[in-house]
């Protein structure tokens, strides 16, 4: 490990969730054991890992959960359940390990029901994120069984390449696999990262007499489909931030808004996997019509207190804060 990052020596977790664009990454506890043994007591998820026993039993998974919170108080790893944002289901695990040679050494799985959603490179990028920029290590690896092509693609899609082949212990089977480790530099995913776009989005809080702000969902089939988000979109090109937002709430909501009447209060920065994102928000109080759904999209009204109730983009999270000192 060359130098570290704003945390202290043998500190693996920093003590916030990790967010990504669908799950939240934290330290696996006694609350998930139950989803624990629905997920992994089947064989087809464990088949092809080392060390998870196959039956899985309530005791295996309050064995896993106690000794996960040993090794991050120890600093030698850390298992994060990924919890769904929309419903807060556990669909798998990931974490890294620092036992085998003082590098992280990358480990997941995800429950069967939740397989070939992209829910394992997502996550993948957001810990690789993490150990690079917070945790301060300069390499990260990770080896699979040989047959487990799902398992290659995730670490291929988050920026692993092939390094060497190693005989790597697989204890709950009683064998050991020649297996291929993979890795990555930090070197290499920073100049990777340098090649993503910035988008520049615009998004308005409409704020009506009651003091409410109009949220809107992501629709079926797009990024994110269910989080609720401002409304609002992509900056085109030739357009300011005002004019392209003042285009969007008329497409989308069927509403007619003033330029003069956008107060802007605040911007979001958020790093996304494949781009940056940079979106201003404004405040807008005043509008002609009554808003409607014109992209699919579903329509609610929130008080400002109760936006966080509300599974969001990551990227809307720390603007809440500033919209309930606003609104
Ligand atoms: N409008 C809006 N977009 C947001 C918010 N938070 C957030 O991360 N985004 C992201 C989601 C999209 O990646 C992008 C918005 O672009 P868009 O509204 O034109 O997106 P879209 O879903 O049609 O984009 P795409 O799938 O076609 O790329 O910004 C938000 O509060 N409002």
């Amino acid at each position: 490990m060359a130098e570290r990052g704003c945390r202290e020596t043998g500190t693996v977790w920093a003590g916030h969730p990790l967010l990504t664009a669908r799950l939240r990454m934290r330290p696996v506890g006694d609350k998930d054991l139950d989803a624990l043994v629905a997920l992994l007591d089947d064989w087809e998820v464990v088949r092809l890992t080392a060390a998870i026993p196959h039956p899985f039993t309530p005791a295996d998974a309050k064995t896993f959960v106690a000794q996960q919170e040993v090794r991050r108080i120890e600093g030698k790893g850390v298992a994060l359940a990924l919890e769904r944002t929309t419903d807060n289901v556990l669909i798998g695990v990931m974490g890294f390990g620092l036992e085998h040679d003082g590098t992280p050494e990358l480990g997941y799985w995800i429950g069967k029901e939740f397989w070939n959603q992209g829910y394992a490179t997502e996550a993948a990028h957001r810990l690789i994120r993490h150990l690079f920029e917070t945790l301060g290590f300069d390499r990260a690896w990770a080896s699979f069984h040989p047959d487990n092509a799902a398992s290659k693609r995730v670490l291929e899609k988050a920026g692993l390449t092939f390094h060497h082949v190693d005989t790597c212990p697989m204890p709950a089977r009683g064998t050991s696999v020649v297996s291929p480790v993979f890795q990555l530099r930090k070197a290499e995913w920073v100049m990777a990262r340098s090649l993503r776009p910035t988008l520049l989005v615009v998004a308005a809080a409409l704020v009506d007499g009651d003091g409410r702000v109009l949220m809107a969902s992501r629709p079926t089939g797009k990024s994110m489909e269910g989080l609720w988000e401002f409304p609002g979109g992509k900056i085109g090109e030739g357009e300011t931030p005002e004019s392209a937002l003042v285009r969007e709430l008329e497409e989308e909501l069927g509403i007619d808004v003033r330029e003069s009447c956008l107060a802007p209060v605040a911007f979001a920065s958020h790093d996304y996997d494949t781009f940056h994102l940079l979106m201003p928000l404004y405040v807008v109080r005043v509008w002609k019509g009554n808003p409607s759904a014109r992209e699919g999209q579903e329509l609610r009204w929130v008080r400002a207190q109760r936006l966080g109730d509300l599974p969001m983009p990551p990227a809307d999270i720390p603007l809440v804060a500033i919209l309930r000192d606003w609104v």
